[in-house]
């Protein structure tokens, strides 16, 4: 028996037991086959068998008293080896057994019969507002809402109620039904139709799983129709029983369909195509992650007249704050790290020391706002995700706006289940900085330019963005490289210890490769000019020019070549090789090579004579044996020259580090203050993206853990991440737009590396950021046994790549205005860009895995296809050729890639988005009945996930559009009547 898990009986058509037990929290699961709800009986000590059976006696279950005798040996069973396995424990009894009955997923559709006055000419619009009576409190909390269907007194709603995992229902739960007829859907004015109540028990209880309910008037003395609740279950309509009716909906004529009697319930095993049990809701990986769901159902008809059944699950996610907390930290290590290397250059003439000064103190201020930032941060709890009206606070501004998971999951007849996943969040961008500037990726280029000539001024060399990217490189190589060489020579030393010619082989094969990869990153001539440089920024260091004195043959000498920057050159300014000897840098590597070579030699040394003693010697090889010195204990011959490659390796280091760190200076120096500027802003927009990322990355590999041409497709190539923007090429959004073009490309600089859990834990589960600027690597542990079936390359720790890209459709009315008078080359750039970006990863992935690989999906039309289409479509000058974000989702989808969809809160435009992709996919994957095409998207846009996104955001359930702006929105970006207005966003 293991002590990890609950204690479990499962009752099936056999009774298999399964039992175990968890000292802090043991429990009993009963589960029927029949359908009846499973009991869950949890006690907080293993050992009170008494108290279990009575409080299994009073449950209300008529099939579980026909099985009490049965159940009470088994937990007779139980019980005797939890106590035979459970050390006594304090208070063990004292809080006896807690029966919660725990129900099956609780689902149900609603439609009504005759509402109204039949003497009345007008039938009603109507719409059921859900609402759950708090018996104890009398009171009453809204639940949900169907859609309006309009002009019928018998309105069939595809709009059901279901509960998130964790909503505490239980059979004694009581549901409120109040029936309104909505007069004017753009006044929202309604009046009140009637109201019925039942309790969920009386719904599970129901022999045909539906009740018909009286709908009373206020006062309860008059009937005014009748509302019918169904369990949702897979549902077919069998011929014959459905009948058609005409009626308006959403503003167009619709067939409409009310069945009389009640639906065929089947109900189908359904397998997952994208889900595995990791990703179901409440597993322990989904929780870890994903938390406070929202969960809304839909019945829709498919083209042959069955019902599929749509669930949509909208969460936030912890990594919103998780992420950028890390990452924030991350940060300030490094400023710190930078300083300290600052201050390590040593002694720096007045010129450059006062230069190296205002340097530090600038890192200092950033440190200590990132510091405070951190400080606040950690003092939030409760809410995972920032909502779009802080998009501006300080304190706020490296957390992601309005991050949410959202799936879709298809249940069709006779199909498998399917699932639909997408990010949404608001477009990466400085908001507290503003965007009055443009954002990065102009302020960025404009700043480079300038860069030039304040180098001049402060006397420094030009370094190109190239040569400062690959000075942090050669930082980052040497915190990475030196320990790793050390800890390398450590082991080829223990090799010797134990005098194992094998072992001694592989450490130095080990050895050898890394420190040739040492020398691959740090042998550059960047590092040997500007050490040159730094020499001559040396106090006593005498040129024909004072220093702080601007010289203009220097500046004019001093530009760069393409070899890298050229330090002074001008015949004065070449220090004498009495001053400067520039052939040390050569020799410090020599050095390196011959203490290697001098390993290499000794091992071989070693080895030969080993080999020696063990085979019978020939005259020759005992003559050499004779005359060489004997090696003794290996340890001690191998120690020296482990000791000198060591000292060889931090001579190395010493001089690279300070090189590089001074083209660092250098560039920070004539960068203040815009340049640390930028720096800040980059880091706040990359912060927010890689949250995002990191968010759909966990939610991707769930879904596909147990999907071996996904894993395949993973570490052999890597994944598609790409990024719909609904943001518009006009005023501040160009800004936001700007942000986020440079914030996606930065992700460029992450990989992702699976690991395995400690536990099962939350805590444990949580992915983890580790690197700098350059290069981020994240961490994401999995549970032992979900980890332990990975392929062999993910479990060594195989970097996986991410491919970001993004394509930007403006299209509200600000985008109309861009077209018409301003400008959209950023969008038709950043397009093309991208499209090249998304060509090769195909390139790529064709290469090395056969396509069939894929998942399946019932648009024919071949990836290839698409992507040419998606090309001509970018080529083509259209006005807001939506098009090309419904092409990329596709190709990204077909990809197995991560969906991300953004505009500049993730509340409006997006949610429109989404639910019309959501739509097109039922429509083009599920046989949705074109019939039904807009009133699903209505249902969803109406009182789908998307409507409570924008109520978590701003607190009222309007989009944020008016009918002006609408007017310029693509047709099927439209949100139906009565669901937008002015807000207070
Ligand atoms: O979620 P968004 O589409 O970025 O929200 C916009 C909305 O599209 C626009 O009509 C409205 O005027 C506001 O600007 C919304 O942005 P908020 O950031 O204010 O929610």
């Amino acid at each position: 028996m293991q002590r990890s898990e609950p204690a479990e009986v499962v009752i099936l058509e056999r009774c298999d037991v399964v039992a175990n037990n968890d000292e802090d929290n043991a429990a009993l699961v009963i589960k029927f086959e029949s359908g009846e709800c499973d009991l869950y009986l949890r006690a907080l000590t293993p050992c009170d068998c008494a108290s279990w059976i009575a409080a299994l006696r009073e449950a209300d279950s008529e099939g579980l008293r026909s099985r009490i005798q049965h159940l009470r040996r088994l937990i007779m069973d139980i019980t005797e080896s939890v106590e035979a396995h459970s050390p006594e424990r304090e208070g063990a009894g004292a809080a006896g057994p807690v029966l919660v009955p725990k129900l099956p997923k609780v689902e149900f559709g609603l439609a009504c019969r005759e509402l109204g006055d039949p003497a009345q000419e007008r039938k009603p619009n109507s719409a059921v507002q859900i609402s759950i009576v708090n018996t104890q409190e009398h009171s009453l909390a809204a639940y949900s809402c169907t859609e309006i269907v309009e002009g019928t007194r018998d309105p069939l709603f595809l709009t059901g109620v279901t509960f998130p995992q964790d909503y505490p229902i239980g059979e004694d739960t009581r549901v409120k039904l109040t029936v309104y007829d909505v007069k004017d859907k753009s006044q929202e004015t309604r009046s009140f139709l009637g109201y019925t109540t039942f309790s969920i028990g009386d719904l599970l209880k129901s022999k045909e799983q539906q009740l018909t309910l009286s709908l009373r008037t206020s006062d309860g003395a008059d009937t005014v129709g009748a509302v019918v609740v169904s369990r949702l279950k897979m549902g077919e309509i069998e011929d014959g029983e459905v009948d058609h009716i005409t009626a308006d909906a959403g503003g167009q004529k619709m067939p409409k369909v009310y069945n009389k009697k009640r639906e065929k319930q089947c109900t189908l095993v359904c397998e997952s195509l994208h889900g595995t049990s990791n990703d179901k809701d409440g597993s322990p990986l989904m929780n870890a992650v994903f938390k406070n769901p929202v969960c809304k159902v839909y019945r829709f008809q498919t083209v042959d007249c069955k019902w599929m059944l749509v669930r949509e699950q909208m969460a936030e996610c912890t990594l919103s704050f998780n992420i950028p907390k890390q990452l924030i930290t991350l940060y300030i290590q490094e400023d710190m790290q930078r300083i300290q290397e600052l201050k390590d250059l040593g002694e720096l003439s007045p010129h450059w020391d006062n230069l190296r000064k205002e340097v530090i103190a600038h890192y200092g201020q950033v440190i200590s706002s990132y510091q405070e930032t951190l400080t606040e941060l950690n003092k939030l709890t409760g809410s995972s995700f920032k909502p779009s009206c802080s998009k501006s606070e300080k304190y706020l501004e490296f957390i992601p706006i309005n991050l949410h998971t959202q799936r879709m999951q298809v249940t069709c007849p006779k199909k498998t289940d399917a699932c639909y996943d997408v990010v949404t969040v608001g477009a990466p961008a400085a908001h507290y900085q503003g965007f009055k500037n443009g954002g990065l990726q102009r302020l960025l280029s404009r700043f480079e330019a300038e860069k030039k000539t304040f180098s001049t001024a402060y006397q420094c060399i030009y370094y190109s963005p190239e040569h400062t990217a690959k000075a942090r490189e050669v930082l980052s190589s040497i915190g990475q490289l030196q320990p790793l060489i050390s800890t390398l020579a450590d082991q080829l030393m223990q090799a010797a210890q134990q005098r194992s010619p094998d072992l001694l082989k592989g450490a130095l094969k080990t050895l050898s490769d890394k420190t040739e990869q040492f020398v691959h990153a740090l042998k550059d001539e960047l590092v040997k000019n500007a050490l040159l440089a730094l020499h001559m920024a040396r106090p006593g260091y005498v040129t024909d020019s004072q220093p702080g004195v601007c010289n203009n043959v220097q500046k004019k000498e001093a530009r760069p070549t393409e070899d890298g920057p050229v330090p002074l050159t001008r015949q004065d300014s070449i220090p004498h090789h009495s001053e400067y000897d520039e052939e040390e840098w050569d020799r410090v590597w020599a050095n390196v090579a011959k203490s290697l070579n001098c390993i290499i030699a000794m091992v071989d040394r070693l080895q030969e004579h080993d080999n020696n003693n063990q085979e019978p010697a020939s005259d020759q090889t005992l003559a050499d044996v004779i005359t060489s010195h004997s090696p003794g204990d290996w340890q001690e011959q191998i120690y020296p020259l482990v000791v000198t490659l060591k000292d060889c390796v931090t001579e190395v280091v010493d001089r690279a580090t300070k090189s590089m760190t001074f083209v660092l200076l250098q560039e920070a120096a004539c960068s203040i203050p815009q340049g640390l500027f930028l720096k800040q802003r980059r880091d706040i927009v990359f912060s927010q993206a890689l949250a995002a990322l990191v968010c759909g990355f966990v939610m991707r590999l769930y879904a596909g853990v147990e999907d071996k041409g996904f894993l395949q497709q993973l570490h052999l190539v890597g994944l598609i991440a790409q990024f719909e923007s609904l943001l518009s090429t006009y005023s501040e959004e160009i800004g936001m737009l700007e942000d986020m073009e440079v914030g996606i490309s930065d992700l460029q600089r992450v990989t992702f590396k699976i690991t395995e859990a400690k536990s099962d834990d939350p805590g444990d589960l949580q992915p983890i950021v580790s690197g700098r600027r350059e290069y981020y690597r994240v961490a994401v542990p999995l549970p032992h046994a979900v980890f332990e079936a990975l392929p062999e390359e993910i479990k060594e720790g195989k970097p996986l790549q991410v491919y970001p890209v993004l394509f930007n459709v403006g299209i509200n009315q600000q985008q109309t205005l861009a077209e018409r008078f301003g400008d959209i080359s950023s969008q038709e750039r950043i397009n093309q860009k991208n499209f090249e970006t998304l060509e090769g990863y195909y390139k790529s992935l064709s290469d090395k895995i056969p396509l069939q690989y894929l998942p399946c999906f019932q648009t024919q039309t071949d990836l290839k296809e698409l992507l040419e289409t998606l090309g001509q479509n970018i080529m083509t000058k259209k006005r807001k050729n939506v098009e090309i974000l419904w092409l990329a989702g596709t190709v990204c989808r077909r990809l197995n890639g991560i969906r991300f969809t953004s505009c500049k809160s993730a509340k409006d435009r997006t949610s429109m988005s989404v639910t019309l992709e959501q739509c097109a996919l039922l429509r083009d994957e599920h046989e949705l009945n074109k019939d039904y095409f807009v009133r699903a998207l209505d249902c969803m846009r109406r009182e789908g996930c998307r409507i409570e996104n924008v109520q978590k955001n701003i607190k009222c359930r309007k989009y944020a559009f008016n009918m002006l702006q609408l007017m310029a929105f693509p047709k099927f970006y439209r949100p139906p009547e009565g669901t937008y207005g002015k807000v207070d966003s």
